[in-house]
């Protein structure tokens, strides 16, 4: 499975080209490298003829022209092969990050985000490291390797003899290894995207942390990943150290064996000197060559183990639908019959329960209900983020399921509870709503009008190409739903779902957020996940739920008269209203 996907990475554009022209280049090298013994051993065993007939220039100035003719080889081989690395792990990060971010929903739920920004950086780095030099060093070695020994027969098959025993073991001893190598590289692997997960959680907690005085707390949580990723390190090392040790002592037992029966040899006249010194330098070459193809091994071992990790998310993701070329036009009513969900992780608890509701095109709908209710599941399962184990959502009388989910959600916008806003500039933030175009500045300006943002926005010096986020300003929880608000108008959806926000915004703010709310909910048939009283009172009809079921149905005047759960929710909402407005 794991060469299947080696293969894969192969067949990239580009790569092909590259690899072998990065191939003809080290071949080049080889082929030099291997004749300097060879004519070493000439020099030396023709000294005194050489001298006397002047052939010594003509032999320096072959040499200088291979050994330019090497030098360029080797710097022509370096950066084929280091490009050629580059561009399949450029291919396979991007190919990852689509495939992480193409998940289902529930995906999301499951993994945390430090882990899995440290698979698309620790994973990946480690196919750079084997698959640029690492290749290239292996390669090179395997055919010196082989060059070597080709030349060692020619010299003396007979001082070959004892390298028949060496190489077959040390082969045999890299197997049993890398295969313990390779299982141990998996675990480092998952334990660094922990080590990742945990310092993204500290870190994007920082004021939480510091606020209740944690940070030793924090500080020992790391701890532990790292001590885990230390000792998990530490049994792969020692694998490692093990190969290592094997492997050299192997290979200069074989070159003391040669020594040996080389010296014999030349006392009985079967060899010369020079015949011998080649030999020796083909034997260490063969020698140092074939600890590096051994090294190789176990990296490679690494890298196998880390494809794999990297192809099973691949494998396992599928592209999103795109939206349709004839766009869908949805009026907006929404039939929500026998809903009943529970997500995937919490298979046991019913978060909907037989959940019917029917909502007209263009109405607005509050749900309202304690904490934990069942409120934005429905909106999840309005989205499609999952599905339903049972009953159905008709969009316009057609069931979700039978729709092209990017046709359901280009009709569709909406405001989170806490908005989010990527890094980049107020324009570019706003212009989100309109996937693949690029909307006119008219256009981005027309729709923050709308929800309020435009005047502030001017006061920031570089208005509209203001950079928000890490590196840019911070904005208000006031302005960054108007923000929000203004996204969702310039996607102009027919059905929107709005997370209100629990936390109170102070007087002027909250009014210039309902003024803009208001405009964006004009004629769309609204889904609000309410808080406030002010937002409740705004819906055409309330429903309460508990529990993942649909308790009471009616409008706000209705429910207040005859349910006294809703009068009981109402008083808890104006309490914690209160509450937050005096804090
Ligand atoms: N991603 C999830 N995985 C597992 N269980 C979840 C997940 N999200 C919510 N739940 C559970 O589903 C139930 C309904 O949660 P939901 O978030 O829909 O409530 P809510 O009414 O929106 O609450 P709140 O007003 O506090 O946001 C709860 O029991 C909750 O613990």
């Amino acid at each position: 499975m794991s060469n299947s996907h080696l293969k894969r990475l192969f067949l990239l554009k580009g790569l092909a080209s590259r690899l072998a022209l990065g191939l003809v280049a080290m071949l080049t090298t080889i082929a030099i490298q291997l004749y300097y013994p060879k004519a070493l051993s000439h020099f030396i065993d023709n000294i005194d003829a050489a001298m006397a007939s002047g052939w010594l220039s003509d032999y320096a100035v072959v040499m200088l022209v291979l050994l330019t003719l090497q030098a360029g080889a080797a710097a022509l081989r370096y950066y084929l092969f280091e490009s050629a690395g580059l561009l399949v792990v450029a291919k396979v990060r991007t190919l990852l990050h689509q495939s992480l971010l193409c998940q289902p929903i529930a995906f999301f739920d499951q993994h945390n985000v430090g882990e899995m920004t440290n698979r698309l950086n620790a994973d990946t780095e480690v196919l750079h490291d084997t698959l640029t030099m690492g290749l290239a060093i292996s390669l090179r070695s395997l055919c010196i390797c082989i060059g070597g020994l080709i030349m060692l027969l020619s010299i003396s098959p007979m001082l070959c003899l004892g390298l028949l025993f060496f190489i077959p073991t040390s082969m045999f001893l890299g197997r049993w290894l890398g295969q313990r190598i390779r299982l141990r590289s998996q675990a480092i692997q998952d334990c660094q995207a922990d080590c990742g997960r945990v310092a993204h959680e500290n870190f994007a907690n920082a004021r939480l942390v510091h606020a209740f005085n944690q940070w030793p707390l924090a500080q020992q949580h790391y701890q532990q990943a790292t001590d885990k990723a230390l000792q998990t390190s530490l049994s792969c090392t020692g694998f490692l150290a093990m190969f290592n040790g094997l492997a050299s002592f192997l290979m200069f037992m074989a070159l003391l064996f040669t020594l040996w029966l080389g010296g014999s040899l030349i006392s009985q006249g079967m060899l010369t000197v020079g015949e011998l010194t080649s030999f020796v330098i083909y034997a260490a070459m063969v020698a140092s060559s074939a600890e590096a193809v051994s090294g190789f091994w176990s990296d490679w071992m690494r890298t196998l183990g880390a494809t794999d990790r990297i192809f099973s998310i691949i494998d396992d993701s599928s592209v999103p639908a795109k939206v349709s070329q004839t766009p869908l036009c949805l009026q907006g009513h929404i039939v929500i019959e026998h809903l009943s969900f529970s997500y995937p992780q919490r298979p046991q608890n019913l978060a909907l329960s037989n959940f019917n509701l029917t909502i007209q095109p263009g109405e607005k709908i509050a749900l309202v209900g304690p904490s934990g209710a069942g409120k934005s599941t429905l909106a999840n399962l309005l989205l499609g983020f999952y599905q339903p184990n049972s009953g159905r959502i008709l969009l316009d009388g057609q069931p979700l399921t039978a729709l092209n989910l990017a046709d359901v959600r280009s009709q569709m916008a909406i405001v989170e509870q806490e908005p989010s806003l990527f890094w980049g500039s107020l324009y570019d933030n706003i212009a989100f709503a309109v996937p693949g175009g690029r909307p006119s500045q008219a256009e981005v300006e027309a729709a923050a009008r709308q929800a309020n943002a435009h005047d502030f926005i001017l006061n920031f010096p570089d208005g509209y190409h203001t950079m928000v986020g890490d590196r840019g300003v911070q904005l208000s929880g006031g302005q960054k739903q108007r923000i929000a608000i203004a996204r969702a108008l310039l996607r102009n959806p027919r059905i929107l779902i709005l997370d209100e926000a629990t936390s109170a915004l102070d007087g002027e703010s909250e009014n210039l957020v309902q003024d803009a709310l208001e405009r964006l909910m004009a004629e769309r048939t609204t889904i609000m996940i309410a808080h406030r009283f002010s937002t409740i009172a705004k819906a055409d009809k309330v429903v309460v739920v508990d529990q993942g079921t649909l308790l009471e149905f009616g409008s706000h005047q209705e429910l207040r008269r005859t349910s006294s759960f809703y009068q009981r929710l109402l008083q808890n909402q104006h309490s914690e209203r209160q509450v937050s407005l005096c804090s």
